[in-house]
């Protein structure tokens, strides 16, 4: 298995200043594992008070408290009110009434939901040939129709009144996601839908940006592509331009931003977060001599490979 640099920090503090989000409630869809638990760390460690949710509530509990350890012996060193990290009830974000349940259990324990991250979601690897119409809606729902469900039922429910401000995940898929059709769809989709949000609920004050990663090593995530996802990755990694994947406190640091006041002029945003792969040819896919384009028209001798 090839492995990414081990860019897991020692003892990793937040960029931004301590009880930014004092004060705050905070939900993270997925905040049990990689990308989101980092996420859920950083904002705990700036005040908040963060629910994390998925359908694995053992996960998260454990996750929970040990994020919970860390936040306070790592960040509450300058006599500033550190958060914490709390855990809801099991959510499949596929499931309309479970995310229903999840948002009001959220405001009538909290009182309250300012900040939302869409962070939930995944895929897994199969052509498009050989992907189910059941396969490519699994992926569709999970991640598109998810992220709807929790973007409606906590402007409902809290921000159409109160205002907030919601950050969805995305995946760098600027040039397409062979092997992963239903999954570029659906990113795609999420980032024009929350554009569209943005605009619709501007009037509330509610701001929608998402952020979209490149690749970031989180075992959790990973494990799941098998041998696939190595063979992606022993392709993809030497061929980025940072030739490295990113942490997942990189991805966290933008979404910070944008939750905070210091974005309040931004909205139905897209941040890439990618060491700069957006602009940069990955080889996701082999194409064979078979499927040369035929030719109109005359091609110079010297234009031929
Ligand atoms: C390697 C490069 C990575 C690029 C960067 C991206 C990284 C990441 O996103 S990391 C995060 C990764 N985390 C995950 O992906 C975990 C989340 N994934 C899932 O939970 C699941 O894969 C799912 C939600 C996407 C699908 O799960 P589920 O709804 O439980 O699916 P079912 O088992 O009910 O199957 C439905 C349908 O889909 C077909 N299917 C499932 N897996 C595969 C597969 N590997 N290949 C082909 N088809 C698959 C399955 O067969 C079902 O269809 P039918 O057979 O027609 O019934
Ligand atoms: N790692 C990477 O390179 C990249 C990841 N991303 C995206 O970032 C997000 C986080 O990924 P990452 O941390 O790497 O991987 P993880 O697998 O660790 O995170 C996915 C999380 O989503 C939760 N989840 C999945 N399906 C559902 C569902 N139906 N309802 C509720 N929760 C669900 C999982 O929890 P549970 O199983 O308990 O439900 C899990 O905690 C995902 O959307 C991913 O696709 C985007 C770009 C690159």
């Amino acid at each position: 298995m090839i492995m990414a640099v081990d860019t897991t920090p020692t003892r990793w503090q937040s960029v931004y200043r301590p009880s930014l989000f004092a004060g705050k409630v905070a939900l993270v869809t997925g905040g049990g594992s990689g990308i989101g638990r980092s996420i859920a760390t950083e904002l705990g460690s700036l005040g908040a008070t963060v629910v994390i949710a998925s359908r694995d509530v053992d996960k998260c509990n454990i996750a929970a408290k040990e994020m919970n350890q860390y936040i306070q012996q790592n960040c509450s060193d300058h006599g500033c009110s550190v958060g914490k990290v709390v855990v809801g009830p099991s959510t499949s974000i596929r499931d309309e009434d479970q995310v229903n349940n999840l948002i009001e259990h959220i405001i009538d324990t909290y009182k309250a939901l300012h900040l939302l991250v869409n962070n939930a979601g995944g895929q897994f690897v199969c052509s498009a040939e050989e992907l189910s119409s059941k396969g490519f809606q699994a992926v569709v729902n999970t991640n598109l129709t998810g992220t709807f469900h929790v973007c409606r039922a906590a402007f409902e429910n809290y921000m159409r009144d109160n205002g907030g401000s919601i950050v969805n995940i995305t995946l760098g898929n600027r040039n397409g996601m062979p092997n992963m059709v239903h999954s570029g769809a659906a990113r795609a989709g999420i980032e024009n839908m929350s554009i569209t949000l943005s605009q619709e609920w501007m009037e509330s004050d509610v701001r929608v940006n998402c952020v979209r990663p490149g690749i970031v090593f989180t075992e959790s995530g990973f494990e799941n592509y098998g041998p696939a996802g190595d063979m992606f990755l022993e392709k993809i990694l030497p061929a980025m331009p940072a030739k490295r994947f990113a942490t997942p406190e990189e991805i966290s640091s933008a979404v910070v931003w944008l939750l905070s006041e210091g974005a309040s002029y931004v909205t139905g945003s897209v941040v890439s977060v990618d060491g700069g792969s957006a602009f940069h040819f990955l080889p996701l896919i082999d194409i064979e001599d078979t499927s040369h384009l035929p030719v109109y028209g005359t091609l110079p001798r010297k234009a031929k490979l």
